[in-house]
């Protein structure tokens, strides 16, 4: 079984290779667009971000299973949170889509998103520290390193590999 992730983010490869771990095969690694925002805004934006991944990931390679994973952020009443939606596409047509671990950013890290900035780039320099997207993550710093980006991830990949099980249960 070929397993393809639409992303070379090093944080979410990481959390992919646990569909290998479970289902076997290999695992590639492709760089696909998500066809959304770079920074999504919204729920709805970030699953199909997801979901564009993971479809582009198992045109590009002709792979099984299709994986895509995306980061966005989401309005709420209590302040802007962080999102996370993970999708698995099988050649056959069917989708599977989980979502992850939300945490509130803090209001200076979220004016500067609504002033249109990305939340990579912010993150760096709220941090002082270099590509902090691919390790922790925002979720890691904001967790106090309990819940760092690759866990999140891996927690959502469960969830997909789950569902997908499920229907092929006999
Ligand atoms: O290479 P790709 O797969 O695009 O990985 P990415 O880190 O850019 O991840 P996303 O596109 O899914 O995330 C959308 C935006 O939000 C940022 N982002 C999302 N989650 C983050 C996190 O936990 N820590 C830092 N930045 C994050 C990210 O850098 C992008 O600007
Ligand atoms: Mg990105």
């Amino acid at each position: 079984m070929k397993i393809a992730i639409g992303t070379k983010n090093p944080a979410k490869v990481k959390a992919a290779n646990l569909a290998t771990k479970e289902l076997g095969g290999e695992l590639l690694s492709v760089n696909v667009p998500s066809g959304v925002s770079e920074q999504p805004f919204s729920d709805e934006e970030t699953m199909d971000g997801a979901l564009n991944r993971a479809r582009n990931a198992l045109k590009e390679t002709g792979a099984d299973l299709g994986i895509g994973l995306e980061g966005g952020v989401v309005r709420t009443p209590y302040g802007l949170f962080i999102c996370n939606w993970g999708a698995l596409v099988t050649k056959a047509g069917e989708s599977f889509i989980a979502g992850g671990a939300r945490i509130k950013l803090p209001e200076e890290v979220a004016q500067e998103l609504f002033g249109g900035r990305e939340l990579g780039p912010v993150m760096d320099e709220y941090t002082k520290k270099q590509d902090i997207r691919k390790s922790e993550g925002a979720v890691g710093i904001f967790s106090n390193g309990r819940i760092t980006r690759d866990r999140m991830f891996e927690h959502v990949m469960e969830l997909l590999i789950g569902q997908y099980e499920y229907s092929k249960r006999a």
